[in-house]
């Protein structure tokens, strides 16, 4: 059987993201929040675009303010005041100062600004009681960015701040990504809508929701195939939409040993490329990962058969769905899985033969992370004690114990750690 890491590389190296070219679209900056950038930015504007006042004060020359203090004061005239948006009139000369705002554009001449706190006023002058540094309280022209040069580089998310670089920038529309497209189905007999009343033997379909929501946070747009009966028929129709839709297909269910798990042989028949079949995760053994081949300058379809049980599904879309989501959306950093190292809350322990995922909560205590695992069965078919989960406990194969207090690495997933 493959090891967690074999599995994630034999995953992750097959995925190949967005084409900036073919998958970009244009996004209004209002509604470009969380999208990925598609194409290189680049200004034609100078941040800040002229020398101005980081302070309410006086803009002054330097030399004229040179070695003054509270006893041997500079004295200049005030020639002008310069508010924010206002272009200054004058060139400052030697003896001169112009009263300034923070914002407002410096005047020719003036190299230096004076906080007003420190300055007294004396009718049509300026008595400046302390020495000010040159250049003091000046944002110059182009110290921030310089025209010409890369502004924002494609593959990052667009977050508030580079919303707000982009409105500076005078660009009101933006190249971004589309957002790739995940195909779910669930595979089971057993399975029903949640609106149905329950008849025996029967359950609801809850990681058709589960693989849905999961979708939507790491920023695709889920495709809802439904409910597909134990029939091979049915399955192979259903998997065949979906490739003709889909960027990666999500199903759940019918990857194990049982006479009704279809699923690979299904796969296999439609021409899939069958990578893994078999991971050492627990929860998650029988997970399968497949390509299909599409025209020469298309990208493969990914195909991720997750085990059925809830807990099973969960992890691993945590574990090697969202990160190959992630990459394909276009991220250029930061789609890998993240670990943290913590503080075992409680004793942890596993049967050492395969990775194994303890689900639980991060909590920040005296300045470091403390994992406090889910009480209750960790069964891969309990998914009730998942909830308020962020933080998975890893403990590789040849663990069997990670002790109170003793270290462990933690996978983060859904909210990030808090208190
Ligand atoms: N003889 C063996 N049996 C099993 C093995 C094994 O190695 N040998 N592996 C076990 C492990 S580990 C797992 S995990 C499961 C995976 O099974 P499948 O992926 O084939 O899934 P199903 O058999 O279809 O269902 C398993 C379980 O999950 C429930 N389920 C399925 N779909 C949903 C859904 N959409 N929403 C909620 N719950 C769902 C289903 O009712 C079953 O209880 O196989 C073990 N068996
Ligand atoms: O691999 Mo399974 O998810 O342990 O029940
Ligand atoms: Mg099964």
């Amino acid at each position: 059987m493959l090891s967690v890491q074999q599995a994630e590389e034999i995953i992750f190296n097959r995925v190949q993201p967005l084409d900036a070219k073919l998958d970009a679209e244009v996004a209004d900056l209002l509604a470009a929040s969380n999208r990925i950038l598609a194409m290189p930015v680049t200004s034609d504007l100078d941040f800040p675009h002229w020398d101005n006042s980081a302070m309410d004060g006086y803009a002054v020359r330097s030399a004229d303010v040179e070695g003054c203090s509270a006893e041997q004061p500079a004295v200049l005239e005030i020639v002008e005041e310069i508010p924010a948006g206002k272009q200054p009139q004058h060139t400052i000369q030697p003896g001169q100062a112009a009263r300034i705002f923070t914002g407002a554009m410096m005047p020719e001449g003036a190299d230096t600004v004076v906080m007003q706190e420190v300055t007294r006023l004396s009718g049509s002058r300026v008595v400046i009681l302390a020495a000010p540094k040159p250049q003091a309280f000046v944002r110059h022209r182009a110290s921030y960015y310089q025209a010409g040069t890369p502004l924002l580089m494609p593959g990052i998310p667009l977050f508030a701040p580079e919303i707000a670089i982009l409105a500076s920038a005078q660009c009101p529309q933006v190249s971004v990504y589309r957002h790739p497209r995940v195909a779910i189905l669930s595979t089971g007999d057993e399975l029903v809508t949640p609106d149905r009343p329950l008849q025996p033997g029967q359950i609801v379909d809850s990681n058709q929701y589960a693989m849905a929501a999961l979708v939507a946070q790491s920023g695709g747009i889920p495709l809802l195939l439904g409910i597909v009966p134990d029939q091979p028929l049915a399955l192979k129709n259903a998997i065949a939409s979906a490739l003709t839709s889909a960027d990666i297909v999500v199903s759940s269910g019918g990857v194990s040993v049982g006479d009704y798990d279809y699923v690979d042989r299904i796969l296999e028949s439609l021409g899939a490329e069958i990578h893994l079949r078999a991971v050492a995760i627990k929860p998650g053994k029988p997970l399968t990962f497949a390509t299909f081949k599409r025209g020469e300058a298309q990208r493969p379809v990914l195909y991720f058969g997750l085990p059925g049980n809830p807990a099973s599904s969960l992890v691993t879309f945590w574990r090697f769905v969202q990160p190959a989501l992630k990459k394909l959306s276009g991220l250029a950093q930061g789609w890998k899985p993240m670990f943290v190292q913590a503080r075992a809350g409680q004793d942890l322990r596993s049967d050492g033969k395969r990775e194994t995922y303890l689900w639980g909560q991060m909590h920040l205590i005296e300045g470091g992370y403390e994992f406090q695992l889910a009480g209750g069965s960790h069964s891969s078919g309990n998914l009730i004690n998942l909830s308020r989960t962020n933080g998975l406990a890893v403990l590789p194969v040849g663990i069997t114990s990670i002790n109170a207090g003793e270290a462990v690495q933690v996978l983060q997933v859904g909210l990030p750690f808090g208190d």
